[in-house]
């Protein structure tokens, strides 16, 4: 069965300092108020995960919020200057990694072939990828997002095997939504993530669509999460903003509690 997610992607935001104490206070939040078992992911900046970690193994949250990197090199290692390996993260602490992001797309021209190649390196070592779908503004208005979506997921993660892909996470992301404050509708959100599990329907089976979580991104926020989250095929959601703010954050961990 998929598992419930609500994962909080900092970005490029906090320092060392600014991200143990946002952190602390999710965590105590969380132990004081969620009474779900979503899973409950914080991707902080390479900089600041081992310390988030040993704060994290010295507290009584443990396992409770999971970390994740929001990025990985695409080789194993080598002269890659300012690049980080999926081996290091996963040495630091970190269990997930975002791969594919819209701002690693757009900034950094990261291709879906390439993106393949990270998805192979984080689950080598045994990081589960938070792998990033989504459409811009113009590609839904010409009308080929759906299009767009399929060879993201074709070229970038359908080339895993059955028992391999059903542990990936899937983070629909609608480039227009994303810091924006237009969020998609539910509607909107759920036609799309159904969209998705019906090609892993097609490219898999039955069974392997149902166990890869979906996951909505973009203006997710407390007042949205909860219609967004109730829809059939919508598992969670990556979030921007309303995760550097504890009280946003865990309100909308909250929302599977309802
Ligand atoms: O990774 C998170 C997404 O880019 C969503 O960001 P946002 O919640 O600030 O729109």
């Amino acid at each position: 069965m998929r598992k419930k997610i609500v994962a909080g992607n900092w970005k490029m935001n906090n320092d060392l300092q600014e991200s143990l104490k946002l952190f602390s206070e999710v965590a105590n939040m969380v132990k004081d108020e969620v009474s779900n078992d979503a899973e409950i992911i914080v991707s902080a900046p390479f900089t600041n995960i081992y310390a988030l970690d040993q704060w994290k193994n010295g507290s009584d949250i443990h396992d409770k919020i999971k970390l994740s990197g929001q990025n990985c090199c695409w080789e194993e290692s080598g002269a890659y200057t300012g690049e980080v390996s999926a081996k290091m993260l996963k040495s630091i602490g970190a269990e997930y990694v975002i791969i594919g992001h819209s701002e690693r797309r757009q900034y950094f021209a990261e291709t879906n072939a390439l993106l393949a190649k990270k998805v192979d390196l984080a689950l080598k070592h045994e990081l589960i990828p938070i792998f990033c779908i989504g459409e811009t503004l113009q590609e839904r208005e010409k009308n080929i997002h759906l299009d767009l979506i399929k060879n993201q997921l074709q070229e970038g993660l359908f080339h895993l095997i059955k028992s391999v892909v059903k542990t990936v996470v899937i983070a629909y992301e609608p480039v227009w939504a994303i810091g924006t404050g237009l969020t998609a509708t539910p509607e909107q959100a759920q036609e799309i993530h159904a969209f998705i599990r019906q090609l892993i329907v097609e490219g898999y089976d039955e069974e392997t669509a149902n166990e890869v979580s979906i996951l909505y991104g973009g203006s997710c926020n407390p007042s949205n999460a909860a219609s967004l989250f109730s829809q059939k095929d919508i598992d969670g959601g990556l979030i921007g903003g309303a995760s550097l703010k504890s009280r946003d954050f865990t309100d909308i961990i909250k929302t599977f509690n309802s």
